[in-house]
């Protein structure tokens, strides 16, 4: 027997115990070899005139034996001499395919992809086989040999028989340990076990991967059949192709029909529903790699719980490296699903992950643009189905604006669909800015539970009484990310004039011919129902403020009687038909205070309250019945009064009083 280098036995043991997470992947390893060799042939008959072989019958065959345990992988492509068997197998971590590589480096072209690079992924068989004969065949030779080993000490090499060109790696698979923690090798000597094995991470590799199958036939009706045969079925086997092979991915986008992309998405996703979008695209340059990206017609169930893993499978050379590599895609576009396969990418030795994420964030960067382009175009182009998507995953690019404190706003703003109240419509922030009338200053919002709600509340029907849209935003995230964003770039607006004579000029210049001037603008998003919305004409403002100045007894007196309720009672300048209003001063409004009470920890952390404040409109009869009250000294009407409209204010705003019963009473006595 001939005795591993030392260094080899050390890292012969480490290959085995620790470099592999998963034990499954020997498999993996064992026909990227099987397809390296074929590939080698298939390139070497390319090339050499002497090499002739019909490169059809090319493949690589899995078999297994239950009773004998063993699982065998068969390739018909260039074999290994004796020599090149102590060479590749003698030593661990030299790599025969490396060198080929190196070797034909410049006749290479497109026509290999070649897999092997480190020359330690055939050791992985020693994960699950407690002994591996590999008998092969080199081409041109007319002798066969057989290298064999425990993967303890050593090996052997003895001459062998093999009646063509090719090898053959015999697996001896360990016994099944058993139970929920059992290794489950069984899996490996059976059909199915086997199947799944490959179409996961082999699926595409460029040869077909052929194994028995067992299949399911009606038997021929007997010729002397009555009317009372019953049709018999039969279990037969059958040469079957098990891998798809050519990957969707790399065809050009023009060569595929929307359907076949449907099908891959379907089969691959576990969706039982088309792709929104496919979006296809092959990345030149330092690195090199072909993608193709979905995004789904729906959200999957679990999209928002913490099981969702996002990510997109990475594949080199047409084999599977991860299933979801999740540093490929940022969370707000977790919804996508896809594969990125490029051949240029540094593995890491296990070949289960990258050496360099510098490599994938350059891909994740390409990638990250390509969708957001995409949706672009579907928002312009295709606002029906926009529409939808929005509906299904709008929660988490607003959720990426706010989760990053407004960072992403520039890249998220302009994909985000707000209901318009004046347009009864979703609209983008940039549609909003550009109906506004020259005169306005902000991108107006209220926040509520209800569109229907929200859309009679005094606070909103008076700023659109002024001509100004307002957006009604109604889940949950909506208020904290615009609070996050704060303003919104809009641009090419109308330019705004402030003297009369540039005014003049520029529309005389428009007169004549010239484009009309166009500027961006930096609107601020403000709440209708919180702090000074600055509205007010200056005649307004001169009557709140007689108003405030003449009735101060009486907001000291509302004040007092509401106590801690509010911050303060004042006149309105937001008002038209309603009596009263509650607003809020500082950060917290009053949807967003009731969002975090939601949640059920709020209260014993100490909950921070909004600071109301009960507005009243001076030109409201209730307002003259107020001072009325206060004129006459009827301290307990005004505390009547003041209690009814602060309730009645918040129940508009959907907010129950605090005491019901205290509130129906007041209202009994009233009447
Ligand atoms: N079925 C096969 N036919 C011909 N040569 C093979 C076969 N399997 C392995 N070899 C040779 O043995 C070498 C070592 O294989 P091994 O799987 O350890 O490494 P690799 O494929 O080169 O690299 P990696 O570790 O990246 O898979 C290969 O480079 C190849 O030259």
């Amino acid at each position: 027997m001939r005795k591993f280098k030392t260094e080899s036995k050390k890292l012969l043991d480490l290959m085995i115990n620790s470099i592999y997470t998963n034990k499954e992947i020997f498999l993996r390893e064992l026909i990227s070899n099987a397809s390296d060799a074929v590939d080698k042939l298939n390139f070497k008959s390319l090339t050499d005139n002497d090499v002739d072989i019909d490169s059809a019958d090319l493949a690589i065959r899995v078999s297994f034996d239950k009773d004998n345990r063993t699982l065998t992988i068969s390739d018909n492509g260039i074999g290994m001499t004796a020599e090149e068997l102590e060479k590749n197998l003698g030593t661990i971590a030299h790599s025969g395919s490396q060198e080929f590589k190196t070797e034909n480096a410049e006749s290479q072209g497109n026509d290999v992809d070649i897999i092997g690079q480190f020359g330690v992924g055939f050791y992985s068989a020693f994960m699950v086989a407690s002994r591996v004969r590999v008998v092969s065949r080199a081409f041109g030779s007319d002798e066969a040999n057989m290298w064999e080993s425990d993967g303890l000490e050593g090996y052997t090499i003895e001459p062998a028989e093999r009646a063509t060109h090719g090898t053959d790696v015999i697996l001896t698979i360990r016994e099944d340990e058993g139970g929920e923690d059992g290794e489950g090798f069984d899996a490996y000597l059976s059909e199915w076990g086997l199947k799944n094995l490959i179409k996961q991470y082999s699926n595409y590799v460029r040869y077909p991967i052929q194994m028995m199958v067992t299949k399911h036939r009606q038997k021929p009706t007997p010729v002397d059949a009555d009317e009372n045969y019953q049709p018999e079925w039969e279990d037969y086997q059958e040469l079957d192709t098990v891998n798809s092979m050519t990957p969707i991915w790399k065809k050009r986008a023009s060569e595929v029909e929307q359907k076949d992309y449907n099908e891959f998405y379907k089969s691959t996703f576990h969706d039982f529903e088309d792709p929104a979008r496919t979006i296809s695209f092959h990345a030149e340059g330092t690195l090199e790699y072909d993608a193709l990206l979905f995004i789904p017609g729906r959200a999957p169930f679990d999209l928002y719980s913490k099981d969702y893993e996002k990510g997109l499978s990475l594949y080199s050379s047409n084999v599977l490296i991860m299933e979801k590599c999740a540093d490929l895609l940022p969370d707000y576009f977790n919804f996508v699903r896809g594969v990125v396969d490029s051949a240029d990418v540094s593995l890491n030795i296990s070949r289960e992950t990258l050496q360099q994420n510098r490599q994938l964030r350059a891909i994740a960067k390409r990638v990250e643009k390509k969708i957001s382009s995409d949706l672009e175009d579907m928002r312009d182009n295709d606002r029906e189905a926009y529409e939808k998507f929005f509906e299904n995953f709008g929660r988490g690019l607003k959720y990426g604006i706010y989760s990053s404190y407004g960072m992403k706003a520039d890249e998220l703003a302009d994909l985000l669909l707000l209901y318009s109240a004046k347009e009864q419509k979703m609209v983008t922030l940039a549609e909003y800015a550009k109906a506004m009338p020259a005169d306005q200053k902000a991108i107006y919002y209220a926040s509520g539970d209800s569109r229907e709600r929200l859309s009679k509340m005094p606070v909103v029907t008076g700023v659109l009484a002024r001509g100004y849209d307002v957006l009604l935003l109604t889940a949950d995230v909506d208020e904290f990310t615009f609070q996050a964003m704060h303003s919104y770039k809009a641009q090419g607006l109308p330019k705004v004039y402030e003297d009369d004579a540039a005014r003049e000029a520029a529309e005389k210049a428009v007169a004549d011919g010239a484009e009309p001037e166009t500027e961006d603008r930096t609107l601020e998003l403000k709440n209708v129902a919180t702090g000074d919305l600055d509205l007010a004409t200056e005649d307004e403002k001169k009557d709140a403020e007689e108003a405030t100045k003449e009735n101060e007894s009486l907001f000291t007196a509302m004040k007092d009687a509401l106590g801690d309720k509010v911050e303060k009672v004042a006149v309105s300048a937001r008002l038209t038909d309603a009596p009263a209003c509650i607003t809020t001063e500082g950060p917290l409004s009053l949807e967003m205070e009731r969002v975090l009470r939601r949640d059920p920890s709020a209260e014993a952390e100490g909950m921070p309250k909004s600071q109301r404040v009960l507005e009243l409109n001076a030109k409201h009869p209730v307002f003259k019945k107020l001072v009325s009250a206060n004129e006459a000294g009827d301290a307990e009407k005004i505390k009547l009064y003041a209690g009814l409209l602060y309730d009645q204010a918040l129940l508009v705003e959907g907010i129950l009083p605090e005491d019901p019963v205290a509130f129906a009473a007041s209202v009994c006595e009233l009447m």
